[in-house]
Order: structure tokens, then sequence, then C-alpha cells
């Protein structure tokens, strides 16, 4: 069944050629149906930390770069949006996304808003986080959301990062720098195109003139964490999503539901989750149900949306280092490219940001996800309080987390491994190795996609010559493997470079559907879960350094490749590319890991 509001049918195919036609686009439900906190200022100069104790969002007026120069904008999303190319360098354009919205056209807003949210980590409320020790100072401190409308049929909201001060700024200057605004605009165009839900790239300009200081790492430092301050050129990042509600967002309204925080707390939370739902679920919940009823399914399909989303992030190699609440999109999506990374090294342990403990490690994502939706759940327990049935229920979708979870990633494996089903002590013996090994993990799985009858071919994989018994190990291994994939001989060949980005869901059926397959079919069905490039930190560090000193030729070029992730592309792009990572890039900072995520 699919429930559509009338505003998102309606055709659109209207192209968007300037700022003035994107003005006729704008359609603000969050705004329009929410409620402004009533402290907001009506100038939207609301910059000073301040508790904000009711409300949805507060408006605030976005505090523009100084002389903002084009770094990069993303043609697909341009192209889903019906953007033209060349909006992305036009005066009006780059005025509205570098934050200066003085002159934007009515009916568009000229205020932006932002939104509190509550933190737990690991399932454990946290309310001294803010300066007032309440919880009721923290939420977007630099992103503040400045247009929602439906393009072609469909509602997407964006969000400036770095675009200042908000009241929930914790005194801190709202803004994002060019470096971290590099990585999360590669990191999410990456994502798309890996098939990977994920809020989108839009643009991102870089001031000319204004800079900030930040904490980072001495060229080659071994520290942990910065060694020095730098001076950095601040830089605003337009993000685009279906709606920006974290779990950390419903969380707060349910905390001052449970505490009834002031009278009309419980109907906030559950405005804020119809609303949720009207955003992000309406395809799957029927506005006539009840609202408890609403309330399980939004929870159910939110388990399936999460557990899914964490085994497409162990299927290509990233790991979300502080997945806490407030990092996780209720809309079941990635969110927060900061403390990210993409691993070379296979390990379980992998975790990129120093300050996210092995809680938020690589393969405990699936773990620290169970947490995010039991505070999810937590959150929406109040509107079912006086439903002990419905309440039940709930528990049961907690308790039947990790079991989904396992299943797909158990899926995922498999798929990876171009299997049929899961087999468990193939995949132990795997695991085991690639840690023995060890392995650069996208560079196997490539790899293994050739579907090699030796070892000899995979050694360009190995951080480390195999002793002979490593060897034996790897070669029963394969032999174990090959038993598995069971296939036919070859009768057709199917050009692997025809592979685009996909629906990981429809390989996975599609594998499971074809129940002899040629070495050939398997192989290119492997390309198609088993990424050939990945956005390693060591070709961000280049990128970034490079557009540092107004060189933007690698940012774009890094864009290219990574959104063709799957493609075979060209012999140079495959020897820059297609590459272990280099030793001297081990334990250094900024290279293996990051304290900051600014
Ligand atoms: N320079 C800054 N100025 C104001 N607030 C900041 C700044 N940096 C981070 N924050 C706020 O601190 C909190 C934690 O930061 P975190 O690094 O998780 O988020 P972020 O990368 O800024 O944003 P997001 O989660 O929106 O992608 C967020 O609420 C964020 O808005
Ligand atoms: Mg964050």
């Amino acid at each position: 069944m699919i429930h559509k509001r009338s505003q998102d049918i309606a055709p659109n195919s209207d192209t968007v050629n300037s700022v003035n036609d994107l003005a006729k686009l704008a359609n603000y439900s969050f705004m329009d149906t929410l409620n402004c906190d009533p402290d907001a200022t009506p100038d939207g100069i609301d910059y000073a930390p301040r508790q904000v104790l009711s409300g949805h969002y507060v408006t605030v007026k976005p505090t523009p770069i100084e002389n903002p120069e084009y770094v990069v904008h993303s043609t697909r999303l341009f192209g889903d949006l019906g953007f033209t190319d060349s909006l992305a360098q036009s005066a009006d354009f780059i005025n509205m996304f570098s934050g200066d919205m003085s002159n934007v056209p009515a009916p568009m807003s000229q205020l932006g808003w932002a939104c509190g949210y509550a933190l737990s980590i690991f399932g454990t409320e946290y309310v001294q986080q803010c300066p007032f020790k309440t919880g009721n100072g923290y939420g977007d401190g630099r992103a503040m959301s400045i247009f929602e409308g439906v393009f072609k049929g469909k509602r997407w909201e964006m969000q400036l990062k770095g675009g200042g001060r908000t009241p929930y700024c914790r005194g801190a200057d709202g803004r994002a720098v060019l470096r971290s605004s590099v990585r999360e605009f590669l990191a999410q165009e990456h994502m798309h195109a890996l098939g990977v839900p994920t809020s989108r790239s839009l643009s991102l300009y870089v001031s000319k003139t204004e800079t900030v200081l930040r904490p980072w790492y001495s060229e080659g430092s071994r520290s942990q964490d910065p060694d020095r301050m730098i001076s950095e050129a601040v830089a605003i990042s337009t993000r685009v999503a279906s709606s920006f509600i974290r779990v950390g967002q419903l969380e707060l309204f349910g905390r001052r539901a449970r505490i009834q925080a002031h009278p009309q707390a419980m109907a906030e939370l559950t405005q804020l989750v119809l609303h949720l739902i009207d955003r992000e679920y309406a395809d799957v919940i029927d506005p006539q149900l009840s609202l408890s009823d609403k309330v399980l399914l939004l929870a159910l399909e939110f388990r399936k949306r999460l557990t899914s989303l964490v085994a497409n992030w162990i299927r290509v190699g990233y790991c979300q280092g502080n997945f806490n609440s407030d990092n996780c999109a209720a809309g079941g999506f990635t969110l927060d490219y900061g403390p990210f990374g993409f691993c070379d090294v296979f390990s379980p342990q992998y975790q990129p940001w120093t300050g996210g403990g092995q809680h938020f490690a690589f393969l405990n994502q699936g773990v620290a996800a169970e947490r995010n939706f039991l505070m999810f759940c937590t959150a929406l327990s109040p509107l079912i309080a006086t439903h002990p049935d419905e309440l039940d229920q709930l528990q049961r979708l907690v308790n039947g987390f990790t079991t989904e979870m396992q299943t797909k990633m158990q899926q995922m494996w498999a798929t990876k491994l171009g299997l049929i089903t899961f087999n468990q002590p193939l995949f132990h013996e795997l695991e085991a190795l690639m840690i023995k090994t060890p392995v650069d993990y996208t560079l196997f799985f490539r790899e293994l996609c050739a579907l090699p009858a030796n070892i000899t071919p995979l050694k360009k994989c190995f951080y480390q010559p195999p002793s002979k018994a490593i060897e034996q190990q790897w070669t029963a291994w394969l032999t174990q493997w090959h038993s598995l994939l069971d296939c036919t001989e070859d009768v057709e060949t199917v050009d692997s470079n025809t592979v685009a980005s996909h629906n990981h869901a429809e390989i996975t059926n599609h594998i499971n559907s074809s129940p002899s397959r040629t070495r050939e079919q398997i192989s290119v069905q492997m390309k198609q879960v088993n990424p050939k490039y990945s956005l390693r930190e060591w070709l961000l560090v280049p990128a970034y350094s490079q557009a540092s000193e107004g060189n933007y030729s690698l940012v774009r070029e890094l864009q290219a490749v990574m959104t063709q992730p799957y493609a075979e592309q060209t012999q140079e792009i495959e020897d820059k590319y297609y590459q272990l990572k280099a030793p001297e890039f081990f334990a250094i900072g900024g290279l293996s890991h990051l304290s900051c995520s600014s």
C-alpha cells in the first residue's frame, strides 16, 4: 500500500535554472507543521548559547562565509533535482548556499532552522553535555536547514553545515573548515554511488578570506591527539536528505514527555513522530492506523532499515566512529561524515576516531545500532505508555534486533563471497585468516571476484608476505570456498564494466534466485557488491591539502572516481587508486586516525 501526501505526487518536471525557480518549489512542511521555539527571535539573530525549552526548531539566520568561492557540486544530485549544472556557479546560488539568505525571493524563507536533540552514547542517556547541564542547549550547533521543497515529486530538505552559530553552538564558532567539508562532501557522494542510503552532497563553497583555528596534527605526527593549532579556511557544504530527524531528536522529545517537562511535551513528541512517519515512512505506514499501530510499524520499519544500513556499511568497509543516537538518522540512512573512515587493513577493531572507543569499532557497529534502536523505542514508548500489549510488542522488537542484524550480516557476507547461503565455518576461517595475514579489505574482496584458483593473485592484497603455514591455510580455504560456489561451466560472458551502482537488496535477490551460475556470472555478481574503489583517508588527505591551496582538481578527480566505485575504470586510475595503504601512512595522525571532525 502506498500512501503519499498530495503535494508529493504533484508532477514537477520544471528545470531549476535560478534561485527564483527554486523559490517556486519551496514547501516547508517541517516549519509549517511543527512548533517553533516561542523564545526564537524574529530576526533569527540568535547566536548565543541558550536553553531551548520547547518547540521542535529555532529559526536562525545563517551567517554567510566571507568571499565564497566555488569548490565542487554534485552533478548527479543536480540531475536528480532538475537543477541546471551552471546554477552551482551562479551568483544567487553561491550566495544562498554560502549562507547569505538576505536576498532570497519569497516564498522562500530568509531564515533557516536548527533543531535540538538529546545525546545518548551506546544506550546511555547523557544530559550534561550542554553548557546548562540540562540537555536543553544541545542540538544543531553549526547545521541548519534552509530549504524544503518538492522536486520531481520527491520532498527534499537542504541543510547548510558550517552556516554559523545557533543557540545550540555551546560557545563554538558555528563553522566547518574546508578539510572536514571536503571529506563529508566526497564521502556522501561515494556512499550514494555505493548504493548505501545516505544524506547527499549538493554543493561546497569555501571562503577566500575567512579562517578559523582548529587543533590538528603536525606532518608525520604519531600522536593520538592533535599537537598544534592550524588556521583553516571556513567552508559551507550543503547536504540534502528526505529529512534530518535524528534518533537523538526523538529522544529529546521522548525524555520531555516521559517527565512531563512542560504541558505540551506529549503533544510535541506525538507531532514529531507523525511528522517523521510522513517524511520517511509514508509509503509503508497507513495514515488511517491508530497512533499505537503507527508507533509499532515505525519501529519495525526502522529496525529493517537500520539493520540493512549497518550490513551495507560493513559490506563497503565503512565505520561510523561516533555512532551516537544524534548521528543516527531516524530515516535509516547514513548521516554525519566526521569521525568516519573506510578501512584499509581488515580489522574488526578498526576505529578511525580517537574519541570513539571500541564500542563503535568496525564490527561492533551492529551492537551500536542496537543501542540506538533501543533509544529510538524508548523515545516512542511514552506514546503507548497506557497500552501494555503494545509496550510488550515494542519490547519484542527491541529484543529481536540482534537476530535481524545477524541475519542481514550473514546474507551480506554470503553475497560478498558470491555464495547463495551463508556458511559459518567458511566465514569464520576467512575472518581469522584476513586478520592473521593481514589483508586489505577492499582489494581482497575485489580480487576474490575473479574466483582465483590459488593464492598468487591474492598476494597483492596482503600487507606482508604470508608464511608457508598461512599460504597453506589460504589454499585450503580457497578449495573449500570453490566447492561451495558450485558453479557450472562458462556458457556466456558478461561485461563487468556495465556494472553501475545498485540497490544491495536487489543484488542479493538476484544471486539467490540463480540456482546454477557460471563462473562469469558469479564474478559479475560479486563485482556488484564488492567495490573496486573506496574513499580511504590517504586519498582524502592530498585532495583537501591541495584544496587548501586553491586547487580543487584532486577533489574533482576523487569525486569522479568514487562515484563509480564498482566500475573497473582506466589503468591509470587503477594504478593510482587501487592500491594498498603505503607503510609510511600507518599510525600517522590525520591519515590513520583523527581526533575531531570539525
Ligand atoms: N564548530 C562548531 N560550532 C558549533 N557547534 C558545533 C561545532 N562543531 C560541532 N558542533 C556541534 O557539536 C555537536 C557534536 O558534533 P559532531 O561532530 O557530532 O557533529 P557535526 O559534525 O557538527 O554535525 P552533524 O552531526 O550535524 O553532521 C553537534 O551538535 C554539532 O552541531
Ligand atoms: Mg554529529
